[in-house]
């Protein structure tokens, strides 16, 4: 295979380059100098590559005429191939279906479960794929209505009292409030069998946009991993469409993690793997250069480790 020399003289054969673009770590703010200079070029350059990744993969079982209501957006649909599947119900057709997709994280290939908000008729189903993927964790980063539109249903309790969604009871166990995100443990009983799950709900995401100031967004990753370990999969993590905020948290919670143990960061790699898995994984190209200017504050120091 032919040799192509990265920005930082790293030599790659042809065949990965296109796919990943490691910095090294003691250069990244030189890095971020050169990308973002002349109003983010470069940013807008990498983040455009990345427009096709994945775009090539069939949605067949989202498109069934059984499914299509179960979108919360007719372009916003799961990938086949990592789809989730839930325990068919009898012949239903189209009972195994939800809008989600297995997404790789640093520890695991399947990491992360990324869904939609979930409807009001497709909560039953978020809280089957919650308890049949056995996930202990659920990572919401958008609030209920938004600007006057419906963005997620609000699909767990408004008190202490238990609601059942399908044959899954729900109880609210405790809940702490800061300023940008609530932390909640929800109690989970199917049948003879009872699970605690937790609830990490960011609540100042702006639809499309970023958080303000960005790297708020870095205390959240951080308050969620000094709850759940790293062995602790799948995580279900949702916004509205379940793409662009949902990708960055996940990337941001990548990187987090490998500059503690890597020289190189590869924020245009990761982001190319998300989107091999789910659509549109980070949205916007202010949501891509979002990640970058995390990265930046925690290597500057910035972002000191904060205790809640
Ligand atoms: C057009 C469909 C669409 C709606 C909302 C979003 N934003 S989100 O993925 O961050 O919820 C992404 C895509």
């Amino acid at each position: 295979a032919t040799e192509t020399r990265t920005n930082d003289n790293m030599s790659l054969p042809d065949s990965i380059i296109e796919t990943s673009r490691p910095v090294r770590i003691d250069n990244f703010s030189n890095h971020y100098r050169m990308m973002s200079a002349d109003s983010d070029f470069r940013f807008s350059e990498e983040f455009e590559e990345l427009k096709h990744v994945g775009r090539d993969q069939p949605c067949t079982f989202a498109d069934l005429p059984c499914n299509r209501p179960k979108n919360r957006f007719t372009n916003i649909l799961p990938y086949d191939h990592s789809r989730f599947k839930l325990q068919p119900v009898d012949d239903e057709e189209g009972s195994d279906y939800i809008n989600a997709n297995y997404v790789p994280g640093y520890n695991s290939p399947r990491e992360f479960l990324v869904t939609q908000g979930p409807l009001h008729s497709t909560r039953d189903d978020f809280w089957r794929m919650v308890w049949e993927s056995n996930s202990r964790a659920i990572i919401m980063l958008t609030r209920c209505v938004e600007k006057g539109r419906e963005k997620c249903d609000h699909y767990w309790p408004y008190d202490t009292m238990p609601v059942y969604y399908g044959d899954i009871s729900v109880q609210i166990l405790n809940e702490s409030r800061y300023p940008d995100w609530n932390i909640s443990e929800f109690m989970l009983c199917r049948g003879d069998q009872q699970r605690v799950t937790r609830h990490f709900h960011f609540t100042t995401w702006p639809d499309f946009g970023v958080p303000n100031p960005p790297h708020i967004l870095i205390r959240f990753v951080r308050a969620f991993r000094e709850r759940v370990s790293p062995d602790q999969k799948p995580i279900v993590v949702h916004c509205s469409a379940g793409v662009g905020r949902s990708g960055t948290f996940i990337c941001l919670d990548r990187i987090l993690q490998q500059i503690l143990v890597s020289d190189y960061v590869d924020i245009f790699g990761i982001v190319y793997a998300m989107r091999k898995e789910r659509v549109w994984m980070v949205q916007t190209e202010q949501q891509y250069i979002c990640i970058h200017q995390c990265l930046l504050a925690v290597l500057e120091g910035k972002e000191l480790k904060i205790k809640y």
